[in-house]
């Protein structure tokens, strides 16, 4: 069920379906009971994340002046300065579950979404435990610049695992999904170079978005594109939702977590300030941000 900020009163539209306050509440309850029934998909446990950065102390200067300032210092490196952004955290993500990850600027979450893709080296104390391949969807998928959006779409399907008759059958229909030919035509005949970075997000977005994942990970996929694909793309996870294990969405826009989660993580310098029921923790957040 899509979860969303249920109104005190008047019908609510959940999964296309209208609902009364009743009916969606009680669905809710029904989706949770379910979920904790559950079994866990992903488990965190006393989980830290540090970077080793240089030039702690230049935090105001910029690249080229810190390099200059070492060539003049004839020092090779500024000092080594530690990023401790996850600071010992633990929960536990149950299969059906759909889990928005909020906090402001540098709290820690796509380091925590990178950490449950298995993509940060593994210099923290306890871990990340997951069953099943958690895929990483968003911004910072790895795809490749010199070639086509065409050939991408096609490498990117083998590499998830797709057969290549599977391939041929659903190419037009992520193309299509993309959008990107629509409004200047063969753009994914181009080489991904040429793209914007909203072109590039929304070709990454409906690649990984035609794989049934157990784990899904999506950072600020939402953000991207037009109103038109944003929409498209909310569904999308939600029939992933459905048919998947468990969903996290990073994002800034609680309304997009409110429509698609039932559940939030808020992080706060690196460590959870709140878990739990998506309309509360999304209110309590509203509330210390505006507060
Ligand atoms: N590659 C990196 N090297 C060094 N420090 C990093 C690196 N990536 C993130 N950090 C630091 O780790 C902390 C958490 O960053 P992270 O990107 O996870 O936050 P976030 O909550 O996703 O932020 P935002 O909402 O701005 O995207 C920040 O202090 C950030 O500066």
């Amino acid at each position: 069920m899509a979860e969303q900020l249920i109104p005190a009163d008047g019908k609510v539209l959940v999964d296309g379906e209208e609902l009364t306050r009743e009916e969606a509440l009680e669905r809710r309850a029904k989706r949770r009971a379910e979920a904790a029934r559950n079994s866990p998909t992903v488990v965190v446990e006393n989980l830290h994340v540090h970077y080793r950065v240089y030039g702690g102390s230049g935090a105001t200067r910029g690249a080229a002046t810190g390099a200059l300032n070492r060539m003049i210092h004839r020092r090779k490196h500024d000092a080594l300065r530690d990023v401790h952004a996850i600071k010992g955290i633990s929960f536990v993500a149950r299969r059906g579950e759909s889990i928005g990850l909020i906090g402001s600027n540098g709290s820690g979450k796509s380091t925590l979404l990178r950490a449950i893709a298995g993509l940060l080296p593994a210099e923290k104390v306890g871990g990340v435990y997951t069953d099943g391949q958690p895929s990483l969807l968003g911004v910072n998928a790895a795809l490749m610049n010199d070639l086509s959006g065409e050939r991408n779409v096609v490498l990117g399907c083998l590499a998830m695992g797709l057969h290549p008759n599977e391939v041929k059958e659903k190419y037009q229909s992520i193309i299509e999904f993309s959008g990107i030919d629509e409004k200047s035509p063969n753009t994914s005949l181009r080489p991904m170079k040429t793209y914007s970075s909203g072109q590039a997000a929304r070709l990454r977005f409906s690649i990984a978005a035609v794989k049934l994942h157990d784990v899904l990970l999506i950072d600020e996929a939402l953000a991207t594109g037009d109103a038109g694909f944003q929409r498209r793309s909310e569904e999308r996870i939600r029939d992933l939702r459905r048919n998947a294990g468990t969903v996290f969405v990073v994002s800034h826009s609680l309304s997009s977590v409110r429509d698609i989660c039932d559940r939030a993580i808020w992080l706060e310098a690196g460590l959870i300030r709140m878990d739990g029921d998506v309309d509360e923790v999304t209110a309590a957040y509203e509330a210390w941000s505006n507060g």
